[in-house]
């Protein structure tokens, strides 16, 4: 049989999903199909027929097709969710959980029949809880239900301690534990420059302004925007946990994952790091954390569980 492309169906052509469509086919991971709701039929049409003619010029031979049918997602390999509202200035995340879990239902209902083999990775907010309502909605196994967080908190942080230190993104490594949210977890006792650990670059009281930035840096661009939330660097780590999986990269990366044991919690979708390959997450990593980065774990964990418990009693 021929080898054929992979296809990938991004849900939402909203900020993020329009963005993450255009670049996962700059990277020519797969042909691309972008679903909004029926209303907006035209202008994601619209958006994917100008993205398509940007090919020629950037010289990449992805497909990409604008639709509100899900007929034309028919088969995905990957799906990506963005559909749902996005903050505003004073709001948490929080407080779109209602709505976007009901956005969140609708759309697993369809993807759950016409993309019945795909993995799926979910961007709407509050993203842990919206990984456990897609997952309860598409009754996928765990290993294919993956939640987007901690790879654009990892990125934030990175970016500050790099601006910190006038030094390559490149060179700098760190990860970010827990839901996101404000009191998500950046790991300092694990993040390094060139392999030295950053308590010996950075005195303490700039490394907590880096992680108290970090914690609030959605915020941060929520209030800069003044009518929406982040959309380059968010759809910039969809694509990349995307090509871990289509590429069976076997990368290593924070992702929101259905814990079951892990760290001490039962039945949580919480951001932690993860083997992500071919298989989706193929395997939990469980560090070892301190008194105190439990502690901070278990704050976050809580979090979580009140938003989720939401998403349960709605
Ligand atoms: N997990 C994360 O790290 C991040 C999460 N987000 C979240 O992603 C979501 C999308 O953000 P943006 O793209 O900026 O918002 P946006 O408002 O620009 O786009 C959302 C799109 O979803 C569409 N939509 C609504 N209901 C739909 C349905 N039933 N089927 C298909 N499409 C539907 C809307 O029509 C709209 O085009 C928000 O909930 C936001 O909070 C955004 C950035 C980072
Ligand atoms: O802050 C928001 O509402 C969007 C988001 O999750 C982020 O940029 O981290």
């Amino acid at each position: 049989m021929a080898i054929t492309r992979r296809k990938i169906t991004v849900v939402g052509a909203g900020f993020t999903g329009a963005t993450t469509a255009l670049m996962l086919a700059q990277k020519e991971l797969g042909d691309v199909v972008l679903v909004d709701i029926p209303q907006l039929e035209n202008p994601t049409k619209g958006k994917a027929l100008d993205m398509l003619e940007a090919s020629p010029v950037q010289g990449f031979d992805s497909s990409i097709v604008g639709t509100s049918s899900y007929e034309e997602t028919e088969g995905s390999d990957l799906v990506i969710i963005t559909a749902g509202i996005a903050r505003k200035p004073g709001m948490s995340r929080d407080d779109l959980v209602n709505t976007n879990a009901g956005i969140m239902r609708s759309v697993c209902e369809n993807i759950k029949v016409k993309c019945p083999n795909a993995y799926v990775l979910i961007l709407s907010n509050p993203v842990d809880a919206m990984t456990y309502a897609a997952y309860e909605s598409l009754g996928f196994p765990k290993n294919r239900v993956i939640g987007q967080s901690g790879v654009l908190d990892t990125a934030r942080y990175c970016t500050f301690i790099a601006q910190e230190l006038n030094v390559s993104v490149e060179d700098v490594r760190g990860f970010v534990l827990g839901g996101h949210g404000d009191d998500m977890v950046p790991l300092v006792r694990y993040s390094s420059v060139g392999g030295i650990p950053i308590d010996k670059l950075i005195p303490q009281d700039r490394i907590e302004a880096i992680v108290q930035r970090t914690r609030t840096g959605g915020g941060e661009i929520v209030n800069l925007l003044g009518n929406g939330s982040a959309y380059y660097a968010p759809a910039a780590s969809l694509v990349q946990m995307a090509e871990a999986i289509l590429k069976d990269k076997k990368r290593v990366l924070p992702a929101i994952a259905l814990l079951e044991g892990e760290y001490g919690y039962d039945e949580l979708f919480m951001g932690v790091p993860v083997l992500l390959g071919g298989d989706g997450i193929e395997k939990v990593f469980e560090l070892e954390l301190t008194a105190e980065e439990k502690a901070a774990l278990d704050k976050s964990a809580q979090s979580v569980t009140n938003v989720i418990n939401i998403v349960k009693g709605g």
